[in-house]
């Protein structure tokens, strides 16, 4: 079954078009990636997935329901989260309060609650701290719980990034650019959390990559935007050696 079915999905800025009649659907359950050369419009197709733009025509779908004219928290609450290409942690927060922030979204009480510790909230915020917690060893960042998050290295930020996205316990997550900036072994180590992560949180993920090892290794399917359109779907292989990828994005260098 499809998760995400999105159709003829447009964006124009102005004159210009970052996305042209851009049809794909996401197959639940899978890791899907989005691929393509700067500009090709990566970004801009997931701010219209997550409600940030609205389209300019187009159709998405989320379990069959159509999503195009909800905001960001509407879409949030619908069951897509999504990390940035530019880490977007509350810096002076936490490693634990960054990730509560995200649970914020389906506890019942407040968050001020839970940090004023209010009687009431007491249960609902032990069983938060402790799914916090599950989060954080999952990332193998339960060591650094108290630590500021802007005290963290890159990529244990990159990481935390998805912990908290995770928190809100989505359907669906999109991972923009996850391993930017990453070195190779946390490249590595990222690869294989988000390999297992699927089926660990039941969640289906989308993503946008640069990193064409990460991406052939993880992909079930992979979408090729260039300048806006859609110029190729396909498994791995197919996407390795269709002539028109290689053309606007791989390179021959790509094909080994
Ligand atoms: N808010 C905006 N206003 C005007 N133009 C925009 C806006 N957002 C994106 N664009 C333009 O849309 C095009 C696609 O940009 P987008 O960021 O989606 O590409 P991308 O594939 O994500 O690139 P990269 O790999 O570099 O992140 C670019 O030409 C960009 O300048």
């Amino acid at each position: 079954m499809d998760i995400l079915e999105v159709t003829n999905l447009t964006k124009e800025f102005g004159g210009l078009t970052a996305n042209k009649d851009v049809s794909m659907n996401v197959k639940e359950g899978s890791i899907t990636a989005v691929i393509g050369p700067n500009g090709a419009g990566k970004t801009t197709f997931f701010n219209m997935i997550t409600g940030v733009y609205q389209p300019t025509a187009g159709e998405i779908k989320l379990k069959g329901q159509s999503i195009v004219g909800l905001k960001p928290d509407e879409v949030a609450k619908k069951g897509i989260s999504r990390t940035f290409q530019n880490i977007r942690l509350f810096g002076e927060m936490s490693v634990i309060e960054n990730v509560l922030v995200g649970m914020h979204n389906h506890l019942k009480t407040s968050l001020f609650g839970i940090f004023l510790s209010l009687p009431n909230t007491k249960k609902e915020e032990l069983q938060a701290e402790q799914e916090a917690y599950r989060l954080l060893e999952y990332f193998e960042l339960s060591h650094l719980i108290n630590e500021k998050a802007n005290n963290l290295s890159y990529g244990a930020q990159r990481k935390l990034e998805i912990a908290r996205a995770l928190a809100t316990q989505p359907k669906l997550i999109l991972l923009d650019e996850p391993a930017a900036g990453m070195n190779p072994k946390e490249t590595k180590e990222l690869t294989d959390i988000i390999k297992r992560m699927g089926k660990e949180f039941g969640v289906t993920i989308l993503l946008i990559e640069h990193d064409m090892k990460l991406v052939m290794e993880l992909s079930e399917q992979i979408f090729v935007l260039d300048h806006g359109e859609k110029i190729a779907e396909g498994n791995p292989e197919a996407i390795r050696t269709n002539p028109k990828v290689i053309e606007a994005y791989l390179g021959s260098a790509a094909v080994q």
